[in-house]
């Protein structure tokens, strides 16, 4: 079993929900992303997922474009990010996910990159730009190098798709709430809910949710109906406004802030109940 699958599968046996936050590597530096992984495995995070900047992030929101530009433009590389990787894992643990457009992959070989990934620690990759109907040969290559190729859900995700999506899932099954727009919500979107209902059918590998969640409130009510929470720009935009070292402490308080806001949710077990109190 690789190092993800089994801290999710751990996490998800003891009831509890899992927190992945994301950070664009390089953003301002390399040396800074190395301390703010340091800081958020500190403060709450069980998995990170770290973006490899790229020039066309096409799945990437505003936030994002802009972090990417900015770890472009201090000259981060690939084998920064796995350089970077293999020194975090030197002194830590956490499982590591590359979010990674696959046009970097594919130029650079795509066994030589899966190698390269497993050998400076990497659990998994998010590939945000290759379907699953393409995701052979990668899925071997990855599997041949002890990687996850994570696979993703949207609520517009056919029956038929999704059920070849779920049996050949490992890792966490990356499901977008990518239906209506992001922001304070007092519910889960009833269209989300029905997507880990019908993935559930078919898969027992943890459910993570991601996109627009911003604060501790959106995280308690994703965590009560996944099994896993990712949030990114939130934090990546918190971090870029503030200076120094401000930003180990910003991105350390909001961490903790979404963990126990997710620890409250797995409290009252989960259940989204609008008669609640705690529901709210
Ligand atoms: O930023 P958000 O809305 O919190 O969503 C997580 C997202 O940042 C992260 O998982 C991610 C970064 N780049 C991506 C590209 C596609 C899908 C997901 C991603």
């Amino acid at each position: 079993m690789n190092k993800l699958e089994n801290k999710l599968e751990k996490i998800k046996a003891s009831g509890q929900k899992a927190l992945i936050p994301f950070l664009t590597a390089g953003d301002p530096d390399l040396s800074v992303t190395e301390k703010l992984m340091v800081t958020l495995a500190e403060n709450g995070a069980d998995v990170i997922e770290l973006g490899i900047p790229y020039s066309d992030p096409l799945a990437d929101g505003p936030v994002l474009q802009l972090a990417a530009g900015r770890a472009l433009k201090a000259g981060t590389t690939t084998d920064g990010v796995l350089d970077l990787v293999k020194r975090f894992h030197n002194y830590n643990d956490t499982p590591v996910v590359l979010l990674v457009y696959f046009n970097q992959i594919y130029s650079r070989g795509i066994e030589r990159f899966c190698r390269e990934a497993a050998q400076a620690g990497v659990s998994a990759l998010v590939v945000p730009d290759l379907p699953f109907e393409e995701a052979a040969e990668l899925d071997s290559a990855a599997q041949a190098a002890g990687l996850i190729n994570i696979r993703f859900l949207a609520p517009t995700t056919t029956d038929e798709r999704l059920e070849k999506i779920c049996k050949s899932a490992r890792g966490f099954i990356y499901c977008v709430t990518v239906t209506g727009v992001t922001g304070k919500r007092t519910a889960m979107d009833p269209a989300v809910e029905r997507l880990l209902q019908r993935a559930a059918k078919f898969t027992a590998v943890p459910l993570a949710l991601g996109f627009g969640i911003s604060d501790p409130g959106q995280a308690k009510i994703a965590a009560q109906s996944g099994d896993c929470v990712i949030v990114g720009s939130a934090l990546v935009q918190k971090i870029a406004e503030a200076n120094g070292e401000a930003k180990y402490d910003v991105a350390g308080s909001f961490i903790r802030s979404l963990k126990s806001a997710i620890e409250e949710g797995e409290s009252h077990g989960g259940h989204q109940n609008r008669n609640c109190s705690a529901c709210g």
